[in-house]
């Protein structure tokens, strides 16, 4: 089987990109954040203490015919950008892109931080990272893609995010007619969970490209590119008034300024990221301080290929015996 899913960007920043899923008997449709920097598919639901709740859409597992509590199961997530959740665990039925999950692990909260209980785009996440990083005790729960790897025609998911317009995911399928020349493959390395690769070097503007091994991971849950200090202050250094700055936490600038494009290389292949997507956004709503797509990862402890490069490329999740991550300009 395979199957293809909308995904939108939540707001004008393409902040996070959010797809819908089905869950239970009648269905009951979530917006979700699917998110390869994670392995958890939890929700905003009917047990989620009810101040903590603020428009999102929200799972009732005692209106679904097939839900199932999972007795003594609990969750609880941290994530790097320190918001929380946690709960328990139900099985139900779980439909994305047409494919089915029968009896999929629904994490339901009971509560969350402030900042998911802010963001009414977001009802929840779905987590397409690797096992290890599943947070339910007392013992992980699989994945979606776990779950339905066995029934597609291909084990991979692919990703076609977009800037400002609605992309997709495909499950089981790539389909050539969403990226441009061909698809260069790249080891993954599954440990501590993430879609960790080797970046094979940079380029800015139109200087010479620099080969040299760039460490990441591939994540759709995080909206910018998080890259080592050197990359980013040879980056900002072509960016006339730009600055680290201390207020804002991060490289700034005018959002009048003219920024160059960004390539990283993948194994022989190059991909551009435009210029106009390193200009993330005003700092503040009509500020003319623009905030950078490119940010500096020493904080983070790891590099960080987020939405701002993923956007610009057509990207393979290989989960065979030998995960991999394929890389396509488009
Ligand atoms: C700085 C290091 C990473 C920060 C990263 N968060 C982010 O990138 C959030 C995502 C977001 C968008 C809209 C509304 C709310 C949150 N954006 C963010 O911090 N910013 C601040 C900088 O400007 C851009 C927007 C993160 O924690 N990503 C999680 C998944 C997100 C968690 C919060 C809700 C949205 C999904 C992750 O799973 O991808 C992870 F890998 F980083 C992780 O923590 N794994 C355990």
């Amino acid at each position: 089987t395979s199957g293809s899913v909308a995904t939108s960007p939540i707001d004008s920043s393409d902040d996070a990109y959010s797809i819908p899923v089905s869950i239970g008997t009648p269905a009951q449709v979530l917006n979700l954040d699917l998110d390869t920097g994670s392995s958890d598919l939890w929700v905003f639901s009917s047990l989620t203490t009810a101040s903590e709740v603020n428009g999102q859409n929200i799972y009732t597992p005692s209106k679904s015919s097939t839900s199932k509590l999972v007795s003594g199961a609990t969750w609880k997530v941290k994530y790097g950008d320190e918001s929380t959740s946690s709960g328990v665990v139900y099985t139900d039925k779980v439909t994305v892109g047409g494919i089915t999950a029968s009896s999929q692990a629904v994490e339901v909260a009971k509560t969350v931080s402030a900042s998911f209980t802010s963001n009414s785009d977001i009802d929840g996440l779905i987590g397409m990272g690797f096992d290890s990083l599943n947070s339910a005790k007392p013992s992980a729960v699989p994945t979606f893609f776990d779950n339905i790897i066995g029934n597609l025609d291909s084990p991979v998911f692919t990703a076609d995010l977009k800037h400002n317009k609605a992309g997709s995911y495909d499950f089981g399928v790539i389909d050539s007619s969403k990226y441009t020349g061909s698809l260069t493959y790249v080891a993954v390395d599954t440990d501590p969970g993430y879609w960790k690769f080797t970046s094979s070097g940079y380029g800015i503007g139109s200087a010479a490209f620099k080969s040299t091994s760039v460490v990441g991971i591939a994540d759709t849950g995080t909206t910018l590119l998080y890259l080592d200090t050197a990359i980013v202050k040879a980056y900002y250094a072509t960016v006339s008034g730009a600055s680290n700055s201390a207020t804002y936490g991060g490289w700034v600038f005018k959002c009048s300024a003219t920024l160059p494009n960004f390539v990283f290389g993948v194994g022989s292949a190059k991909i551009t990221i435009p210029g106009s997507y390193i200009n993330y956004s005003p700092v503040t709503t009509g500020s003319s301080t623009c905030f950078g797509g490119l940010q500096d990862s020493t904080d983070i402890g790891i590099n960080i290929f987020g939405d701002v490069a993923l956007k610009a490329a057509f990207v393979v999740f290989d989960g065979s015996d030998t995960p991999r991550l394929g890389w396509a300009s488009k």
